[in-house]
């Protein structure tokens, strides 16, 4: 049986020169759960993500995925495995359709071979797996405009599809709301909701509303090191990480 804790880091340390942006990070991501990594700006969110994905290497510290030490990984053998990182795997290319993005992504995941394009059969299945996509993404009357012309928010939603495509157990979304107006900011949240079902999420995200909206779990970074831990009630009401927030003047750039 798979463990509960799907995502487990211990002692995650990244010294940059003799600076420690991230110190001693222990870390449980639950398996189903929405987890969400917040703090004030230049707390060790971001290098934090990056060791989780392998675009960083951790100067110390193990990372276990699934009970598996996935430490030494790059970011496509863990992709492998199951643990997807959105908006930089699943690049979009933006002079193709809509439609044409998913099924490239589709595409990847099935081996990318010459045999591939050759059966119908595995074209049709093909084609209904992008039309469900679409639509759990809520794109199916967007297929044939070029991704490039998508709003920002609908790109996003995109970006979310094309990952789905790999059929990830667990997806890491970095800041999926930056940069949004408060219509995006809601159809993205609920999609989400909607794509967490049988997966675990990760998150860094400088939203606090959707955090508290969104996510089971909630770890506080603080100068590289975690703060507070729990949910979103239990975080926002210790007086810490209310000090942590205010000393450095908040973390919306403020
Ligand atoms: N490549 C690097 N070289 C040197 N220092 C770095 C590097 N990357 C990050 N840092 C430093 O590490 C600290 C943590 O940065 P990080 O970007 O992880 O924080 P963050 O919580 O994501 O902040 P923000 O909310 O502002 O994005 C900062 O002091 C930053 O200047």
């Amino acid at each position: 049986m798979k463990p509960d804790i799907v995502l487990l880091a211990s002692g995650l340390t990244k010294q940059f020169g003799g600076f420690t942006a991230v110190g001693g990070v222990d870390l449980q991501v639950r398996r189903g759960s929405i987890h969400a990594l917040i703090g004030p700006n230049g707390a060790g969110k971001t290098t934090c993500f990056n060791l989780l994905t392998k675009f960083l290497i951790p100067t110390s510290g193990t990372i276990l995925f699934n009970g598996k030490d996935i430490t030494r990984d790059n970011a496509s053998e863990i992709a492998r495995k199951g643990l997807v990182r959105s908006f930089q795997i699943s690049a979009v290319f933006p002079k193709l359709t809509v439609q044409n993005n998913v099924r490239i992504a589709l595409q990847r995941k099935g081996g990318d071979s010459f045999d591939f394009w050759r059966s119908s059969s595995v074209l049709r299945k093909l084609d209904g797996q992008v039309e469900q996509l679409l639509e759990a993404v809520g794109l199916s009357s967007f297929r044939h405009i070029l991704a490039g012309e998508l709003s920002y928010g609908r790109k996003r939603a995109l970006e979310i599809a094309t990952t789905l495509a790999l059929d990830p157990e667990m997806m890491l979304l970095d800041e999926p709301m930056a940069g949004m107006g408060r219509e995006d900011v809601e159809r993205i949240a609920s999609l989400i909701r909607r794509v967490s079902a049988g997966r675990t999420i990760l998150m860094v995200e400088h939203n606090l509303s959707v955090v508290s909206s969104l996510c089971d779990r909630i770890t506080v970074l603080a100068r590289g090191k975690v703060l507070a831990e729990g949910d979103y009630a239990t975080v926002s009401g210790n007086p810490l990480v209310v000090e942590a927030y205010i000393g450095t003047g908040g973390s919306h750039g403020h």
